[in-house]
């Protein structure tokens, strides 16, 4: 799929108050400065359209920016970040899990992992949390170029091992990625095509929308 257009449209702690259309979304989640704002600016060819920073807690609100007038990407605050979570107590603000709960048009949210490192408490807490919710969701691997490409087999194999280890039957779908590289761009979109094509065939309320 090619980005024509990819635009900004609102950011808010208030889930209701996101953008009422019925278009499809995809929300970007996973620990602060994981590289989920880099990864929406990587697939959508633009330097600045979601903030950025080398230091952890940049996102703080739901932000939605609207790509070929079509569908929505979504980007999330981070959670695992002390000074968030110290002072809400959860690993989430409440306008986050009300966003996953409540969000109808949430068709799939992609969880970042960083390849470098083993399976995180935090993240397999928040992927239980997503399968409990029924919510379908894909990991993301970021960060790829940090490690050596021979060497990408077999931490996804070790991660793997570890989802296994914590009760999952299966790994979720999966997407190795770099937004410094641009790797994993061309999966990603194909992915959200066909998801999009899928709910748009099927689904009367994204039908009705367009
Ligand atoms: N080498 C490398 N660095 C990356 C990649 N993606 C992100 N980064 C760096 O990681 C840091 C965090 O990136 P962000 O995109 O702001 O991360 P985030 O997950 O949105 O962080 P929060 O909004 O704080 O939750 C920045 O310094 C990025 O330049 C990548 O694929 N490769
Ligand atoms: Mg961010």
């Amino acid at each position: 799929m090619k980005i024509n257009t990819a635009e900004f449209i609102v950011s808010n702690s208030d889930a209701a108050k996101c953008p009422k259309d019925f278009l499809p979304e995809y929300a970007f989640i996973g620990r602060s400065n994981v590289g989920k704002s880099s990864l929406i600016n990587m697939i959508t060819n633009h330097k600045n359209l979601a903030k950025t920073s080398g230091k952890p807690g940049k996102t703080q609100l739901i932000n939605h920016f609207k790509i070929n007038n079509n569908w929505f990407l979504v980007d999330l605050p981070g959670y695992g970040y002390a000074k968030v979570s110290k002072k809400t107590k959860s690993i989430f603000q409440q306008f986050i899990t009300d966003y996953f709960e409540n969000r109808e048009q949430l068709v799939c949210a992609f969880v970042l992992i960083d390849i470098r490192h083993e399976a995180q408490k935090i993240d397999i807490e928040f992927m239980s949390y997503m399968g409990e919710s029924e919510i379908p969701f894909c990991i993301i691997f970021t960060k790829a170029d940090k490690i050596s490409k021979g060497k990408i087999d077999s931490h996804i194999a070790a991660y793997r091992k570890q989802m296994y280890a914590n009760n999952w039957a299966e790994m979720p779908q999966y997407f190795v990625t770099s937004s410094t590289e641009s790797i994993g761009k061309d999966e990603l979109l194909t992915y959200i095509d066909e998801v999009n094509q899928e709910v748009f065939k099927n689904n009367s309320g994204f039908l009705n929308s367009i």
